[in-house]
């Protein structure tokens, strides 16, 4: 499923009911996803992937930069499942980067750095762990390029999946939350590498975005 759908017409929270870094007033719009709902959900989505993949060797493939929130966060969660459950596995995390957005508009060159060779993926569980899926080019991309090392099995996690026309079909197999296809910052995410510092998953204004524009 799309995990917690967020509808078009839901206005968010105003900022003056959460905490977050003084520097950034004037620059965002509201809150779409507090950060304590997002731990809430990555819980429940950590107890899944051990339920699907928790019964063997899982290699961890967090998508820099964006992801490497959400990949801590869902790795200690499933680390926590794990020493309390006999049904314990090893897990190798890996780091690779996709750099793929200028200012708010995605570019059309994808190039994948620090994933040359995966060939330690062979047979093993890969979970790509991803903050956020758009049009899905770049996953599907990154799909093709991790089955070329015959895993035993990929699965994909993203916490945000955004509604945006002519999005492919491929959907990840736990997703965190379905929002409008709107930009947004916050929990890694970021706007010309700003924001990554705010806890909360935020809408930018258009004062933000002339602000911090490259
Ligand atoms: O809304 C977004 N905010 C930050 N980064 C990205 C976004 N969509 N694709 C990449």
């Amino acid at each position: 499923g799309g995990g917690i759908v967020i509808d078009d017409d839901w206005p968010g929270y105003s900022l003056d009911l959460f905490s977050y870094p003084a520097h950034y007033s004037g620059d965002l719009d509201c809150v779409v996803v507090p950060h304590g709902v997002i731990m809430d959900r990555t819980e429940r989505l950590a107890r899944n992937i051990m339920d699907d993949l928790g019964d063997h060797d899982i290699v961890v493939l967090c998508v820099l930069k964006g992801g490497y929130q959400f990949c801590v966060d869902l790795v200690d969660k499933i680390k926590a499942l794990s020493c309390n459950s006999n049904r314990t596995l090893p897990m190798r995390v890996h780091f690779i980067r996709l750099k793929s957005y200028l200012n708010d508009l995605s570019t059309e060159d994808l190039h994948i750095v620090g994933a040359e060779d995966l060939s330690f993926l062979a047979g093993k569980n890969v979970l790509i762990v991803e903050a956020i899926v758009g049009t899905g080019k770049t996953m599907k991309a990154l799909l093709k390029h991790v089955e070329s090392f015959s895993p035993k099995l990929i699965k994909v996690a993203g916490l945000l999946v955004k509604r945006v026309p002519h999005n492919s079909t491929c959907l990840p197999d736990y997703v965190g939350f379905e929002i409008p296809d709107r930009f947004v910052v916050g929990y890694a995410l970021d706007y010309n590498e700003y924001f990554r510092d705010l806890n909360h998953i935020c809408v930018i204004s258009e004062s933000g975005k002339t602000k911090y524009k490259i």
